[in-house]
C-alpha cells in the first residue's frame, strides 16, 4: 500500500517509524508526506526515506493509493473533499471535524460516489464494536464520556486536585477542545449522534494518563470500559493508542478475515 500523509507532527512520526523503519506492515509504506515547515524536509527525508513537499498538487500527484490525515481538524476540512476527489482512500484520525454534519454527508456521499473508502479508527478509546451493535438494533440508551487528562495539557489554569472543565454534548465540547477530545466524535459516530452522547472533560493535577471512561445504557444492558492511556513522549495531549489504531486499521484494510 502507498501511503500519503498529512502532517508531520507527533501521530505522523509515529507512522513513519512504524512503517518506514521498523515495518511493522512490510506491504505498507508512506511514500510523500505533506507538511508546512519547508526547513525539516532534508533531514527528515533522510531519516524516513520518504518524499516531503508542502504543495497539496504535488502531494495528490505523487503515486499514493490511501492518504492518512494526522493533522488536525482544520485540514480534514481544507483537505478531504480535494483527496476523495482525486480518488484515493482517506484515514481522518482528527475525526472531530466530522462533528460538522454537512461535512459528514458531503464526504461519505463522494466516497460513495467514486468508489473510495473512509477509514475512521478508533483512535484513543476502544468500544465501538458495542455501540455500533446496540445502536443498528434500537439497544442504545445512553452514551457517556468521561475524560480525564493531566492538567497541563487542558488548561493554561492552576488546577487543585481536579476542575471540570466542560460537562455538556459531544458538538459543543469538540468545538471547545478541538484537540483533546475527538474521542467523542467517534462514539457520537458509532452511538448516539454528537447531540446525545454525553462529555464530560477534567483536568486533574493528579494523572500522568489520559483516561476515557465511557459508559453506556439500553435495554441489551449496560456497558463500561475505563482506558488509561500512556501519552505519546511529544505530545502529552494525544495517547499512544491513537497512533496504534491508526496501524490497526491499515492491517485490516484487505484482511479476507475480519475479527470485531
Ligand atoms: N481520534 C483520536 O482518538 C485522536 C485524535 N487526535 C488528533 O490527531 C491529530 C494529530 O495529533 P498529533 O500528531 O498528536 O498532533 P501534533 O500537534 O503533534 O501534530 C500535528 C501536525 O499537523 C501539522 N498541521 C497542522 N495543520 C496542518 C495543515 N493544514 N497542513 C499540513 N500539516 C498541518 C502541524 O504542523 P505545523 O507545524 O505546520 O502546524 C503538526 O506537525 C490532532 O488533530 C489530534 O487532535 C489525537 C489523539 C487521539
Ligand atoms: O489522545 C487522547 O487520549 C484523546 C484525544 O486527544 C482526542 O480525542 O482528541
Amino acid at each position: 500500500m502507498k501511503i500519503g500523509l498529512i502532517g508531520c507532527g507527533n501521530i505522523g512520526k509515529f507512522l513513519l517509524q512504524s512503517l518506514n523503519c521498523d515495518g511493522f506492515l512490510p506491504d505498507s509504506r508512506i511514500e510523500t508526506v505533506y507538511m508546512r515547515k519547508k526547513q525539516s524536509f532534508k533531514e527528515l527525508s533522510e531519516r524516513y526515506g520518504s518524499h516531503f513537499c508542502d504543495d497539496f498538487g504535488d502531494f495528490l500527484q505523487s503515486d499514493i493509493d490511501l492518504v492518512i490525515e494526522a493533522a488536525t481538524i482544520q485540514a480534514v476540512r481544507l483537505y478531504a473533499r480535494t483527496v476523495i476527489e482525486h480518488g484515493k482512500d482517506l484515514l481522518i484520525i482528527s475525526v472531530g471535524a466530522l462533528a460538522d454534519n454537512g461535512l459528514f454527508k458531503q464526504l461519505k456521499q463522494l466516497s460513495e460516489l467514486k468508489g473510495n473508502k473512509i477509514h475512521l479508527p478508533s483512535g484513543a478509546i476502544g468500544g465501538l464494536d458495542v455501540l455500533k451493535a446496540t445502536q443498528l438494533t434500537g439497544q442504545l440508551e445512553s452514551v457517556t464520556i468521561t475524560t480525564r487528562k493531566p492538567a497541563a495539557s487542558l488548561t493554561d489554569k492552576a488546577v487543585d486536585n481536579e476542575l471540570t472543565l466542560f460537562d455538556g454534548p459531544a458538538f459543543e465540547a469538540i468545538r471547545q477542545f478541538p484537540k483533546n477530545i475527538n474521542v467523542s466524535i467517534i462514539l457520537s459516530l458509532a452511538g448516539l449522534g454528537a447531540e446525545k452522547t454525553k462529555v464530560r472533560i477534567i483536568a486533574d493535577s493528579n494523572v500522568t494518563k489520559n483516561i476515557h471512561c465511557i459508559e453506556a445504557t439500553g435495554p441489551f444492558g449496560k456497558f463500561n470500559l475505563n482506558i488509561e492511556n500512556n501519552p505519546m513522549p511529544n505530545n502529552p495531549k494525544t495517547s499512544y493508542l491513537a497512533g496504534l489504531s491508526i496501524l490497526s486499521t491499515l492491517k485490516c484494510r484487505h484482511e479476507a478475515l475480519e475479527i470485531g
